[in-house]
């Protein structure tokens, strides 16, 4: 069995979108910390409507101060044809396109229902390949929909084909409300693996209800080698109402460390990262991870006064 593991590294897009806007240099501080705790695959911002998501507005800024001499990728999230052309004159090393299962999801975050969405995606991934330009898809409301309720599987593996079709050399599967628990991912999961090999699919758990990790042994089980995580547990999409934050990177590394499988991230170094990003926050790390060194430096301290 494939025992490597990707983390890609969503909190300083997906993380930080739903917190109060922070600075150029603070946003680029985080990611220097993500790569020297070893992430390889990051996705810095995001090219849209910045009235839409000032969190992200300065996406455009960030990119030309990214280390060069790494050899990790910084990918950024892209909603039309301008974001597209951001990215490209950004020099990003990827780029990920989103649409979701629910046409009210869709409307209300992207302006277009979930068909239109798709047709737009073909034009985009046309134009970012032969840019030379890889692409990323999203699809969110994997489970359920925060308007419609529940998402039959068999519609989200029609639109994960949909968007492999177009070219996205992988798909990231969204429990964006992150209600699912493991019976229901693996329906869906079982899904999409029936028009997608694992290899070209990722998976985006939000935590809402604590199964995230639950959901992503589910995901292991099945093949699937790619998580997406966000550290200190930040994140939500400003158009899901009532999600929590994503699963917390570290503790995706704390699981996979003890299941002896590789991610070459190092946990330390991720737990200071998101002690870090807290920090500017003025919030406590919601990983568990976090919350368990916190509590045993303290132990620590208090067992060395006695
Ligand atoms: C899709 C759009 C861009 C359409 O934009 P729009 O506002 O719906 O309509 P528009 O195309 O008519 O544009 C209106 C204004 O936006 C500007 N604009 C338009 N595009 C750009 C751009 N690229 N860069 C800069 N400006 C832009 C445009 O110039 C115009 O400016 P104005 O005339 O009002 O001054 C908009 O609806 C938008 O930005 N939506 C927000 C999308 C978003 O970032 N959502 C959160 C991420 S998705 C997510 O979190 C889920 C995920 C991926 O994590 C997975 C999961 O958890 O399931």
């Amino acid at each position: 069995m494939n025992d490597h593991v990707t983390l890609m590294e969503v909190g300083p897009r997906d993380g930080l979108q739903g917190e109060k806007v922070l600075p150029v240099a603070t946003r680029l501080a985080l990611i220097k910390q993500l790569l020297a705790a070893g992430c390889r695959h990051i996705e810095v911002g995001s090219f849209v409507n910045p009235k839409r998501v000032p969190q992200m507005a300065d996406t455009a800024e960030l990119f030309p101060l990214l280390p060069s001499n790494t050899p990790a990728r910084f990918s950024a999230l892209a909603a039309n044809s301008r974001g597209l052309e951001q990215a490209l004159t950004a020099n990003a090393d990827a780029i990920a396109l989103f649409t979701a299962t629910s046409d009210t999801f869709c409307q209300r975050n992207i302006g277009m229902d979930s068909a239109q969405s798709v047709q737009q995606f073909r034009e985009l991934a046309a134009h970012a390949q032969t840019s030379g330009l890889p692409v990323r898809g999203y699809v969110s409301t994997t489970i359920a929909c925060p308007y419609e309720g529940k998402t039959a599987p068999a519609k989200v593996a029609k639109l994960a084909y949909e968007l492999h079709r177009a070219g996205c050399y992988e798909v990231s599967l969204g429990d964006t409300i992150g209600v699912g628990t493991p019976r229901q991912v693996k329906a869906m999961l079982q899904a999409v693996l029936s028009e997608l090999p694992a290899s070209a699919v990722a998976v985006h758990f939000h935590d809402t209800y604590g199964q995230a990790l639950a959901n992503v042994c589910c995901a292991l089980e099945l093949g699937i080698r790619t998580v997406d995580a966000s550290v200190a547990g930040l994140g939500g999409c400003p158009y899901a109402p009532g999600a929590s934050g994503n699963l917390a990177s570290e503790d995706l590394i704390y699981l996979l460390n003890g299941l002896g499988m590789n991610s070459g991230v190092d946990l330390p170094l991720l737990v200071a990262a998101g002690e870090f990003i807290s920090q500017q926050l003025d919030k406590p790390a919601c990983s568990k991870v976090n919350q368990a060194m916190r509590v045993s430096v303290k132990q620590t301290h208090s067992d060395a006064k006695l």
